[in-house]
């Protein structure tokens, strides 16, 4: 053959042809533009030591596609109010890379800063303690102490006590040890790990906390004394307590010290703990493993075993503890409501103890709820409380309002809340349809960003104005910054388009819905300005069922957008943010009553002449996955195409392997699955799941389905996916695969990501033309 002719035979990657290929470049180059942008993780403030201005550190992370990692950097700046309409950002000329970096926590004055950095492997943590000037320590905490130190958001915890010479922190417990043998069998005592004569076995396995935590040890408590580096495991805790989110409780002259920290229990059985509120637990304090020893100097003594007080005894859930800056309030967030109906996740409450003055700790301290769960709200009120995190300083300089973020309908906003009164105001603009999210107080003002699904994330800088009478008078005033730069095309595209938040009624409402489950529910719309309803449409749908599609700027959503589609955004009755009797209304009616939402919610654009009725496609994850592929099979006529991550396609399978199988119960059976869950399903379990799933559809499904599956997903098992593209395959429905092997639930690694939504874009618009 002649090599040159060979040569010149155009290879194209599996899945494009020459037709699409075009497409698939300017998509791609689109896409990574969107991906570029980056986003703001966390920020602190520091006070100059001139008093005037203050500085601040934005954490900042970048997805990057070729080392397929997220690139994290820190960016500061220098603040100065110039008069009440006037603030001053002086950012400094450029970013430091911060990759390496696993935790980073400033102490309580601002003059000292914790650096942790994790290993990959069985090295040990790094511990670096720097002043505004130089590294002041570093340690190395080998793997015989602790292992990696947690950094996932919700064990985590960081806490600094209050004369900055000991942090308290949690970790993975050692590895425990394992039975060796050599070539005279088993061997007494411990081997180093790499003698080459000898092999460990593995032991008993150890359970884990499921989904994200694969092989992940129990977190643990330690604390390290900053001056000497010395490390001690926390004293007296219960081997079947998981523990997180420490602090310091407050010094009191004459008494030991104590630690506050958050515990859930392995009995009967960890299940997956990511997204589920549901799993009990309890705020518990214990001794601090160090005190100040005769020579006057920070040393490390074990206490003999410490008591472990339960403070939270009376709620099923309790966690994020909060002292007040004066050490009288710990203020907490309670999941109850998650925990006792064994939705996943529900409506919050803030609760508060007031910390004994003495230090004498009890069990049966009393418990104020500050804010209570709201079953529905009248319009126009606190819907309820929605809180995925407090801030590290939450407290404006009364010493009892906390400032912080929560989910009202469809919008995140900014809520202040006086911990004594109880009284909540809306902070964050009341006519805004944007979200706002705090980042970090600057005294009494608020850094926050807000964006919608076309507007990047701006950051803003908000003024109580009139601070002697603390009501609703908040100014928010621009901050211009480099952050969030993106390419004048993106600028352009999102300038193009609009968006509204819909009010759906609810359909056939009956009287055995609870006033909230009648209330309208809510969608989001985006279109191009010059939408005459024939754009193409993606109904999309999240996950849960019990989160939320905020109007919060997302780039996957931005870029679908941007080449084309109307989104129809359904935040169907069970989402977040709307009172916990809506929310209620869904366990046991999954797939029926979140199916005709949706439809409902796609009629009522249609009727309005919004959307093209032979456009449209559909779209979701996991739980959305789920309502998508019974809504291919529910109303086949409907859809032209679909695209579904890690859907839930089979609960009568996925019961047997989901780290959540209590979830396949509570969802499907309603407010008894709870009582009925067992880990043994009967068949008459297995008839009731299969015939709540999507799978019990399949023969009416006609739309060309796109299937992205990650298949290190402990939450919905790829054969779930997998097993549901077959069976359309087999039925002649054009299906299309692509796995990413190293992908967990979330499928969010950069390529994935990137990958996945590109083949979204592609694979609609070929059923869309
Ligand atoms: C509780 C939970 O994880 N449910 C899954 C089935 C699900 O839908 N997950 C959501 C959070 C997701 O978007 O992945």
């Amino acid at each position: 053959m002649d090599s040159s002719k060979a040569c010149s035979v155009k290879e194209l990657p599996v899945g494009l042809d020459e037709a699409t290929e075009e497409e698939y470049a300017s998509q791609s180059k689109l896409l990574q533009e969107f991906t570029s942008i980056s986003s703001i993780d966390k920020a602190w403030i520091f006070k100059s030591d001139s008093g005037i201005g203050s500085q601040a550190m934005f954490s900042i992370s970048q997805p990057n596609l070729l080392a397929n990692k997220k690139r994290k950097f820190m960016l500061s700046s220098s603040i100065s109010k110039e008069s009440i309409n006037n603030v001053n950002f002086q950012w400094a000329p450029f970013p430091i890379e911060m990759t390496g970096v696993s935790l980073f926590a400033p102490s309580p004055s601002g003059s000292k800063l914790l650096v942790i950095r994790n290993p990959e492997n069985e090295s040990p943590s790094q511990f670096e303690i720097w002043s505004s000037s130089q590294l002041e320590k570093e340690f190395m905490i080998s793997q015989s102490v602790h292992g990696s130190v947690y950094a996932d958001g919700w064990f985590e915890g960081i806490s600094w006590n209050s004369d900055e010479s000991l942090i308290a922190y949690v970790a993975e417990e050692p590895s425990p040890s394992k039975p060796s043998f050599d070539d005279q069998g088993y061997r007494k005592g411990a081997i180093k790990d790499k003698e080459c004569s000898s092999w460990k076995a593995q032991g008993d396995w150890e359970e884990e906390w499921g989904e994200c935590y694969a092989g992940k040890r129990q977190p643990a408590l330690f604390v390290i004394n900053v001056n000497s580096g010395k490390v001690e495991a926390v004293k007296g805790i219960a081997k079947s307590l998981s523990v997180g989110q420490v602090v310091w409780a407050p010094q009191v002259e004459g008494t030991e010290q104590y630690l506050v920290f958050v515990g859930w229990s392995a009995d009967p059985r960890k299940l997956g703990i990511k997204y589920c509120y549901n799993r009990p637990c309890a705020l518990y304090a214990v001794k601090a493993p160090l005190y100040k020893s005769e020579a006057a100097e920070f040393d490390l003594k074990s206490t003999e075993e410490s008591t472990v007080v339960n403070l939270t005894q009376s709620i099923s859930s309790a966690f994020f503890p909060q002292f007040s800056p004066d050490g009288k309030f710990l203020m907490f967030l309670s999941a109850k409501a998650s925990v006792d109906s064994g939705a996943h996740s529900a409506t919050d409450s803030l609760q508060r103890i007031d910390w004994p003055t003495g230090g004498k700790l009890c069990s049966s301290t009393k418990i104020i709820d500050v804010i209570p769960i709201v079953n529905c709200a009248e319009d126009g009120h606190l819907p309820g409380l929605y809180c995925s995190s407090f801030l590290s300083k939450p407290w404006l300089s009364d010493g009892c309002t906390m400032i912080l973020s929560s989910y009202w309908h469809s919008c995140e906003v900014i809520l202040s809340v006086n911990v004594i009164s109880g009284k909540v105001l809306r902070i964050s603009p009341a006519d805004s349809d944007f979200s706002w999210n705090v980042l970090t107080l600057d005294g009494d003002n608020v850094i926050a960003v807000c964006s919608s699904p076309i507007d990047v994330p701006q950051i803003k800088y908000g003024c109580l104005v009139d601070k002697a009478n603390n009501s609703t008078g908040w100014r928010w005033l621009n901050v211009s910054s480099p952050i969030f730069r993106c390419s004048e095309k993106v600028m352009s595209l999102l300038s193009s388009h609009q968006f509204s938040i819909l009010q759906i009624p609810v359909k056939d409402v009956s009287d055995c819905l609870t006033k909230g489950a009648a209330k309208p529910f809510e969608a989001i719309f985006v279109s191009s300005k010059k939408n005459d309803g024939t754009d193409p449409l993606i109904v999309m749908l999240h996950g849960g069922p019990h989160s939320v599609s905020l109007s919060s700027f997302s780039k996957s959503s931005a870029f679908l957008s941007s080449i084309g589609y109307s989104l129809l955004i359904v935040n169907y009755r069970g989402s977040l943010g709307f009172g916990e009797e809506a929310l209620q209304s869904l366990p046991g009616k999954i797939g029926s009553q979140d199916v005709n939402d949706v439809l409902t919610a796609i009629d009522y654009v249609i009727e309005k002449g919004l959307a093209n009725p032979s456009k449209i496609t559909v779209l979701g994850g996991s739980h959305g996955g789920f309502l998508t592929t019974h809504l291919i099979g529910q109303a086949p006529d409907k859809f032209v195409a679909a695209a579904v991550r890690n859907p839930v396609c089979n609960l009568s399978s996925m019961v047997g392997i989901t780290d959540i199988p209590d979830w396949c119960y509570v969802e499907s059976y309603g407010s008894n699955g709870k009582s009925i869950y067992t880990e043994a399903p009967s068949a008459e379990h297995l008839t009731h799941l299969y015939n709540k799933s999507p799978i019990s559809h399949i023969s009416k499904v006609k739309a060309p389905t796109l299937f992205l599956l990650g298949a290190q997903d402990l939450r919905v098992p790829v054969s779930n996916g997998l097993q549901y593209s077959r069976a359309l395959k087999e039925r002649g429905v054009e299906t299309k695969v692509i796995m990413f092997p190293n992908d967990i639930h979330a499928i969010e690694r950069p390529q994935s990501d990137f990958e996945s939504f590109l083949n979204i874009g592609m694979w609609f618009k070929r059923y869309c033309q």
